[in-house]
């Protein structure tokens, strides 16, 4: 198909004079074949070269992680080993489901970043929040420590064991218990992964609120449980708002069922939110009730180049101003991401070479609607020199394409070396200063320093990596990152949570009143801290 030149610099795809259908993506991580290559679609409209040298970089089998207890100063707590008489009663809760194949548990043991590594040697998958009360109860009476395992798609290392917790995983927890149609109210099940989810909803008309590029192998339950953003935040908001309630079992197996409450519901306290974004340590959620939007009748994503980050900036208020109520997704990446993705993922720039690239989405109920708001606004942006360079997609596979550019930057750059990852709120203007910051602090000592993330909603993904983990790397960036962002009053954890990774840094962001508030409510709930310790709060001195 031949690209139709508006102004110079222009390409557009508008297939059927954009009076096609919805379109909306899916995504999935890494590795995962079923995105397809950019540079396969672009053909003719493709300006940079193609060039992959990813064989370098990703072929070779990648060497053992380290165990984190010898990597991180962490101490043991007193909770019981798990012996034989303790495998012997789980199988009788869970027949057939207790693992304890080494080599099985290999993978539940190590997160997907490859940064932390626990030494469980029990796995358990209940089909059931009945199983999950009865393994808990027991757990909770015998002093056995429990990891609560969703897709284990966390970036900071809280949905793995640190020591030899036993995992219990929510992978055959996995059935939709009901959808209605006219509400948009999805009940499922903890297990159930994203990316069904959303097939599931999109054949009935709606959309899930959120979307993440991890959707393939996420499970909702985590999502909730880590008050995942991602990238539909700008529109839909966060899990805060959009789950009307949950099932979950409390450490002595307690199952609390606040699962079928209505939209509207002020009676009491709103326990549900208490556990969004706890990350398993105060209850296991084992089913989520959750709002789903329609599915919008009108998908257009435009991918641009832009000149600086003050002309990202600029773009995005022009944006709010001239597409209002349609604009669903504002992303931000640098160049350095543009040669990341290239280089490990030979996926090809779409447009010419810039120092920024933005990515908008918009979704609404009328393509010629949109459409038109949408050329108004490009055409504002690019006259004015905001931006350079731009292409737009609403045909669903190209829209696919330009979104595997923004969503797959965290998967290139676990390529590229050991990753330093930060994930900050800070105000939208001075989002990227602390990226050119850390370019000339770290100097060589980094292989790279990039920013990119969620600038519609003042989030940055900082991330730096080196050819392995380095000391003196992690010096150079903590604590100053983090005091860098307490400067601005910014959030030191946006959207990924703490974890085990990140727990240390939380007074970065709350004061001393609220953590003791934290401590005394993980106390009445998990009085043994059996669930996901040495996760989310700090170590006690
Ligand atoms: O890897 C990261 O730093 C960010 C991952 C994810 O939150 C994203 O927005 O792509
Ligand atoms: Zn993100």
């Amino acid at each position: 198909m031949a690209p139709h030149l508006v102004q110079p610099g222009w390409r557009f795809w508008r297939q059927a004079a954009c009076t096609l259908g919805a379109s909306v993506q899916h995504r999935t991580w890494a590795g995962t074949p079923r995105i397809p290559r950019p540079g396969s679609l672009w053909g003719a409209t493709t300006t940079s070269p193609r060039i992959c040298r990813s064989g370098s970089s990703t072929s070779a089998r990648a060497p053992e992680v380290t165990l984190t207890r010898e990597r991180y100063p962490v101490r043991r707590l007193p909770f019981s080993v798990v012996s034989r008489e303790d495998l012997e009663a789980f199988e009788r809760v869970v027949p057939g489901r207790v693992i304890t194949d080494p080599e099985v548990l290999e993978a539940s043991n190590v997160d997907w970043l490859r940064t932390v590594r626990g030494s469980s040697a029990v796995l358990l998958r209940p089909r059931t929040s009945e199983e999950v009360a009865h393994i808990l109860r027991y757990c909770h009476e015998r002093n056995l420590a429990v990891n609560p395992q969703g897709g284990n798609t966390g970036m900071v290392g809280g949905s793995v064991p640190v020591f030899d917790e036993i995992i219990l995983s929510t992978a055959l927890m996995n059935q939709v218990i009901s959808f209605h149609d006219l509400s948009g109210t999805l009940v499922c099940q903890a297990g159930c992964v994203l990316e069904e989810l959303s097939r599931h909803v999109e054949e009935r008309g709606f959309i899930m609120p959120l979307d993440l590029g991890a959707k393939g192998s996420c499970h909702i339950g985590g999502n909730v449980a880590t008050n995942a953003g991602g990238l539909r935040f700008l529109r839909y908001g966060s899990l805060h708002g959009t789950v009307l309630g949950l099932e979950v079992v409390l450490a002595d197996g307690t199952v609390l069922n606040c699962l079928s409450a209505p939209r509207k519901d002020n009676t009491g306290y709103d326990l549900k939110q208490l556990f969004i974004g706890s990350e398993g340590t105060l209850g296991v959620i084992t089913a989520v009730s959750i709002l789903c939007p329609p599915k919008p009748r009108a998908v257009n994503v435009a991918f641009l180049g832009c000149p600086g980050f003050p002309e990202v900036l600029q773009t995005f208020s022009t944006c709010k101003g001239l597409l209002g109520e349609i604009l669903s997704a504002y992303e931000f990446m640098d160049a350095e991401c543009m040669w990341l993705v290239r280089h490990h993922l030979c996926l090809a720039s779409p447009v010419q070479e810039s120092p920024f690239y933005v990515l908008i989405e918009t979704s609404g109920s009328r393509a010629g609607h949109d459409a038109e708001k949408l050329n108004d606004f490009l055409e504002q942006v690019l006259r004015s020199g905001l931006v350079t360079d731009g292409t737009v997609a609403t045909d669903h596979m190209k829209v696919k394409a330009l979104w595997a550019l923004r969503e797959r930057i965290s998967e290139a750059l676990s390529r590229d070396g050991y990753v330093y990852k930060y994930d900050l709120s800070l105000p939208t203007e001075r989002l990227y200063d602390l990226v050119t910051d850390l370019r000339v602090r770290l100097g060589p000592q980094a292989k790279h320093v990039v920013g990119y993330g969620h600038l519609g909603d003042g989030n940055l993904h900082l991330n730096v990596t080196s050819e392995a983990f380095s000391p003196s790397v992690l010096d150079a960036l903590e604590p100053y990152v983090y005091e860098w962002t307490a400067g601005q009053r910014g959030s030191v954890s946006a959207e990924h949570g703490l974890g085990f990774r990140k727990r240390g840094v939380i007074s970065y962001s709350k004061p001393p009143e609220a953590l003791r508030l934290m401590r005394q409510l993980k106390a009445l709930l998990d009085p043994k801290g059996i669930l996901n310790p040495y996760k989310t709060l700090p170590a006690q001195a």
